[in-house]
């Protein structure tokens, strides 16, 4: 099927417009937080450095968001370094399996929280709506297992920014917006944490 000018015209506003609006979205989210980005970095690499780990956990786009960031850590992001623990808690399909079907969707994260977390460990819970069940009880068991928690979240936060220390809450009400900045917030993250394991890059 051949376009006629006029809808391809269209489209390709829908292209531009989902590109400005991202880049703005950006512009206005590390101005609010950018000095909080720094100081989880910080925190998370002093606490790789005690020999802690990262635990991440999200639905749908935010559980692949959770998985990616947890191979930069595991893996590698930009340089070679010794791995460096983080678990995404949507990845383990029978474990996912056996809690939802024997305890309950809500208690997927909480109860990997319970089994994986320890005390100083961090936890990115990610939500853009800030409302998902299984996500606030994640949130909520890694704050009583003495985890340091992070949210990564948009709109109003909803309830999950009251419920962590460290919220970054992303100004947009759009799910793809919100998400775009949460993985660049992600990659700067690892960028500061492979600085201060190996000194700054020249
Ligand atoms: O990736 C997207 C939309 O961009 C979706 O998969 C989205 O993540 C899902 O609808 C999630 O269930 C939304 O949950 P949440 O971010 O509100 O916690
Ligand atoms: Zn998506």
């Amino acid at each position: 099927m051949v376009a006629r000018p006029l809808e391809s015209r269209a489209m390709k506003d829908v292209v531009l417009n989902a590109f400005a609006e991202s880049t703005a979205v950006k512009q206005q989210f590390v101005r609010e937080q950018a000095d909080r980005i720094v100081r989880v970095a910080e925190l998370t690499a002093a606490a790789l450095a005690k020999g802690h780990k990262v635990l991440l956990f999200g639905n749908g786009g935010s559980a692949t968001d959770a998985a990616h960031i947890a191979a930069e850590f595991v893996g590698r992001y930009r340089r070679d370094r010794a791995p460096l623990p983080a678990i995404a808690l949507a990845t383990d399909i029978a474990a996912i399996t056996c809690i939802a079907n024997d305890y309950g969707y809500d208690e997927l994260f909480a109860r990997q929280v319970r089994a994986h977390g320890r005390a100083g460990d961090i936890a990115i819970a990610i939500s853009t709506s800030g409302n998902s069940p299984n996500v606030l009880k994640g949130a909520e068991a890694a704050k009583a297992c003495g985890l340091i928690t992070v949210a990564w979240t948009g709109g109003s936060g909803g309830k999950l920014a009251g419920l962590v220390e460290f919220p970054f809450i992303v100004p947009s009400t759009v799910t793809a917006r919100i998400q775009e900045c949460h993985i660049t917030m992600g990659h700067v993250i690892c960028e500061l944490i492979e600085d201060h394991l190996l000194g700054k890059a020249s």
